[in-house]
């Protein structure tokens, strides 16, 4: 589905502030792939999604997206199959419209930019869609009105609406509190399920990490230095992870630095 081919991003080129974030790398995501990436802080985690989705340019390597060679098209276009879910909750919704106006929004981006309307129909479709969220009575509100855990639920449920191939969810329950996070990763396993979703997540929780997916990819200065799946993954501990992290890493640390965990 997605192929990155000999990816480098160089930041600031040729200044003092030169910082290679990402250094060649290769990665093939099949479709149904529901993969974590973990890994240090700065280690390029966020760059690859950036990359993914167009934010950045790359600086060397090729993006193919079934089959298609995306590495210039711009971020808008590949927003119609990549969807993004930052950590944010405010980040992909409007406050200052209705509940129904973002979902129309939503809806509207999955047709392809198709005019559609709202109506009573929709309106009770948008209701059915909402009752996992509790939101199903609350469709008038405006969306400033709702709680972070809240919101965030609803940026998924728009994202799944828009329908992308691919998620990256970059962090998206890390400013949530621990049963609204819970709450939206539940959701996440579910549209993921539901909508037969291709997913990258960045995580900074291990035991998260080797739980959910089938695929676990740890960075470290800008390279992928781990990439497990199936049995393999299924069979790591944190314990192990940590063990290969100081293994496989360019740099020596004396500690771990709480690199990996939260
Ligand atoms: N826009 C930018 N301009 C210059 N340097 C950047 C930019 N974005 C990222 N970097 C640098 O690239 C490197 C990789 O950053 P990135 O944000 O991808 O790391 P990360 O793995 O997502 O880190 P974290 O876990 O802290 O979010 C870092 O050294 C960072 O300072």
């Amino acid at each position: 589905m997605l192929d990155l081919s000999n990816i480098t991003k160089v930041f600031n080129p040729g200044t003092v502030n030169e910082k290679i974030a990402l250094e060649n790398i290769n990665l093939h995501v099949n479709r149904g792939d529901v993969i974590c990436i973990i890994g240090s802080n700065g280690s390029g985690k966020s760059t690859l999604f950036n990359i993914i989705s167009g934010t950045y340019p790359v600086t060397n390597g090729k993006i193919i997206f079934d089959e298609v060679d995306i590495t210039s098209s711009p971020e808008y276009r590949r927003a119609m199959t990549v969807g993004r879910i930052f950590q944010d909750p405010t980040k992909g919704t409007a406050a200052n419209m209705s509940i129904e106006d973002n979902m129309i929004t939503a809806m509207t981006k999955g047709m392809k930019g198709l005019r559609i309307s709202l109506n009573n129909e929709k309106r009770k479709m948008f209701s059915e869609l909402l009752k996992p969220i509790g939101l199903e009575n609350r469709l008038k509100d405006n969306v400033g009105l709702l709680s972070g855990g809240q919101r965030q639920a609803l940026t998924l449920l728009m994202t799944v609406m828009s329908k992308p191939k691919m998620i990256l969810l970059d962090e998206h329950t890390a400013a949530l509190d621990p049963r609204n996070a819970q709450i939206v990763m539940d959701l996440t396993e579910r549209y993921i399920k539901e909508y037969e979703l291709t997913a990258l997540t960045v995580t900074h929780n291990m035991q998260f990490a080797i739980d959910f997916g089938n695929r676990l990819i740890m960075m470290d200065e800008g390279s992928i230095i781990l990439d497990v799946s199936g049995e393999q993954k299924a069979n790591l501990t944190v314990d192990e992870l940590v063990r290969r992290f100081k293994d496989l890493r360019k740099k020596n640390f004396d500690d771990d630095e709480g690199l990996l965990t939260d």
